[in-house]
């Protein structure tokens, strides 16, 4: 149920970090408000700003770093590390090479999953087997990627506690069969800025991402500073920035957990402009349920929406197949 925002709310989630693993953080008072915070905030936008969230600004920082060093390398250089569908969709894509509803991005990336081994899931799993693939240079990249990958999987499964409260459940309502082994996706992205034009207009696609929805349950976006580019619909369909600040991600709902919600939560549809002449990059960090899970409405959420259930169940791994597979045509 996404409304008429203007602007995204920001919640310090350092009070739900302390008492996470607490069995009765419920009762705690800055547990409970910052509940309040998530529930309204996932509520009214799908989207929000999270400080105090523990991890050193000193990593964030370098994350973004160093993949500014990897994109500025020679294509030569870059395309060592191709995506293919042979290393499991992971890798490096040129740009206009993600398509976003047939519409190529005006984005590079590197696309990085939780590994799949072969013969894991069957044959669920079989598109996204693979290890993921890591430039030689800069060195030292895989090494700060899954150090930063393990804190965000560690924030992310905190946040999801809270909001598993703030929909009435209990605080574990996503771990075991449902997200107890959360699959991940990073894309380390870059968008090029817009080149002065010598004079003239010079008609191009300036979409860097075009208006998509997130695929699982919670994602959390790391962007340089300075440039405002990710922008979230709102409910008249007006576009609403999400200007980076400092020490913060932006968070947002995506469709897993818009159906475990029974729709109480919409994973609201967002997109991304580089107008600035500045060469943009953000890492997206995505928690996803298990690979294998059966995603259906949680049975507190469907009383609290009227007692329909609104989605049928949806293996999220197919979810997530079904989405590689249209937008890279190999
Ligand atoms: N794993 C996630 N959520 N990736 C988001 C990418 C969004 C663009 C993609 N072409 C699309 O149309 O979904
Ligand atoms: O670049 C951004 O700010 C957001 C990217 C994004 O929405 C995505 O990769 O799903
Ligand atoms: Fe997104």
């Amino acid at each position: 149920m996404t409304t008429d925002f203007k602007t995204l709310p920001l919640i310090d989630v350092s009070p739900l970090l302390e008492k996470w693993d607490d069995p009765i953080m419920a009762q705690d008072k800055g547990v409970a408000d910052v509940v309040r915070q998530l529930g309204q905030a996932c509520k009214e936008a799908g989207f929000f700003y999270v400080k105090g969230h523990g991890i050193p600004d000193s990593l964030v920082k370098e994350v973004r770093n160093i993949a500014h060093r990897y994109f500025d390398l020679p294509y030569e250089e870059k395309i060592k590390i191709k995506l293919s569908a042979t290393t499991g969709y992971r890798g490096y894509q040129h740009v206009g090479e993600n398509i976003t509803k047939g519409v190529p991005d005006m984005h590079e990336a590197i696309d990085c999953y939780k590994e799949v081994t072969k013969g894991m899931y069957g044959a669920l799993g079989e598109t996204m087997q693979g290890s993921n693939v890591w430039p030689s240079h800069p060195p030292n990249f895989k090494k700060l990627m899954e150090e930063y990958v393990n804190l965000c999987t560690e924030l992310s499964r905190k946040i999801m506690r809270g909001i598993a409260l703030a929909l009435g459940g209990s605080p574990v309502e996503f771990e075991g069969t449902r997200a107890g082994d959360p699959f991940w996706v990073l894309r380390i992205i870059g968008y090029p800025g817009v080149s002065p034009a010598n004079g003239q207009d010079m008609p191009k696609n300036d979409i860097g991402c075009g208006a998509h929805t997130d695929y699982g349950l919670l994602t959390l976006v790391n962007q340089d500073d300075g440039i405002t580019a990710l922008q979230v619909k709102n409910l008249s369909g007006e576009w609403i920035s999400a200007p980076p600040i400092p020490g913060t991600f932006v968070c947002n709902i995506g469709d897993m957990l818009k159906i475990l919600s029974n729709g109480f939560y919409e994973s609201t549809l967002h997109r991304v402009t580089n107008n600035s002449p500045i060469y943009r990059v953000c890492v997206a960090y995505f928690y996803e349920p298990n690979y294998d899970a059966v995603i259906e409405p949680l049975d507190e959420c469907v009383k609290q929406t009227g007692g329909t259930r609104r989605f049928e169940g949806a293996v999220y791994g197919k979810h997530l197949v079904s989405k590689v597979l249209t937008n890279f045509i190999y």
